[in-house]
Parts: structure tokens; sequence; C-alpha cells
């Protein structure tokens, strides 16, 4: 019986999309939600999968650090790159790709979410990145087990 849990997150960033044809080819910033959705091998002796408040404060500790408050650029936005190093003081995360909403749910499903729940017996298997309230990029993948 498929089993599963989901925690939501948010945080506030800056971006801009290279190659947009519209307004958000300009920097400007949104206040993101981030949904992850968690399985495991089996439930503790409690009956969790994961602890609700670890899997908090293991995201919460990535996005702190790396994703709320800062500029989430493309590293080959020379321009930008440039534009936010220039403000002191700036806090700015490299994607290797454009900070679309597609990108960065796959960028945390892929990347982040392995590196916060090594070691919780616990994997992501789908995440939903809100851009706004009206707008999602959902990404998810089949876990082997
Ligand atoms: N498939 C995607 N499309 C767009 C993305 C994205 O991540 N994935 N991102 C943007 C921009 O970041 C933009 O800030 C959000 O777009 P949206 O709200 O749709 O912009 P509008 O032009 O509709 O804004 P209005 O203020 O309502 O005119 C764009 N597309």
């Amino acid at each position: 019986m498929p089993l599963s849990i989901m925690r939501r997150f948010s945080f506030c960033a800056g971006h801009r999309l290279v190659g947009h044809e519209g307004k958000c080819q300009n920097l400007h910033g949104h206040n993101y939600v981030v949904e992850v959705y968690v399985t495991g091998q089996e439930q503790d002796a409690v009956g969790r999968i994961l602890d609700f408040k670890k899997l908090k404060q293991s995201i919460n500790g990535w996005l702190d650090k790396n994703w709320d408050h800062t500029f989430i650029l493309w590293d080959k936005d020379e321009n930008g790159l440039a534009a936010i190093r220039s403000s002191q003081p700036h806090r700015i995360y490299e994607l290797d790709c454009n900070p679309t909403a597609e990108n960065m749910a796959i960028h945390f499903l892929e990347v982040v979410c392995p590196e916060v729940l090594a070691d919780s017996g616990a994997v992501a298997f789908k995440v939903r990145l809100w851009e706004s309230e009206e707008t999602c990029a959902e990404v998810s993948k089949d876990i082997v087990g």
C-alpha cells in the first residue's frame, strides 16, 4: 500500500529568466512555496515514515542557508550575477540552468532532497514548487524498492 507524507515550506527569493519574452527577464522576486512529498521503507514504532518536525528542520535548514532571501540566478547569467554582486551585502545561489519553477523543482528533488534526507530512512519522490498562488511546477520520480 503506497504511503507518503508531505510538508509545505515557504521562502522569498529573487530571480530572472534569461531569454524570457516578457517581464520575467527582469530581476524580480517571489514568495515561493515548496511542497516535499516523502516516502520510506517502513513506518517506525510510532507509526511515522519520518517525523514532520525532522522533515521541517532538514528542509528549512537548507532553505534558510541557500534560497531564502537570495537571488537564484543561472550561472551563465553573467550580467545578472554582476548586478547583484555589486550590491553589498548580497546572497546569491547559482543554478546550472535558468531558475524557472520547473528547473528549481527538479534541482530540489534531484540534488537538495537526497542531500538533506540522507540517513533519515526517507526519500523524497515528488516536489511541487509554487511561484505564485496560481502557478507551480511539479516533478516526481519512481522510487525503486
Ligand atoms: N513555465 C514557466 N513559465 C514562466 C515561469 C516559470 O518559472 N515557468 N516564470 C515566469 C516569471 O518568473 C514570472 O514572474 C511569473 O509569470 P506570470 O505571473 O505568469 O507573469 P505574467 O506575465 O502573467 O504577469 P502579470 O503581472 O499577470 O502580467 C514566467 N513564466
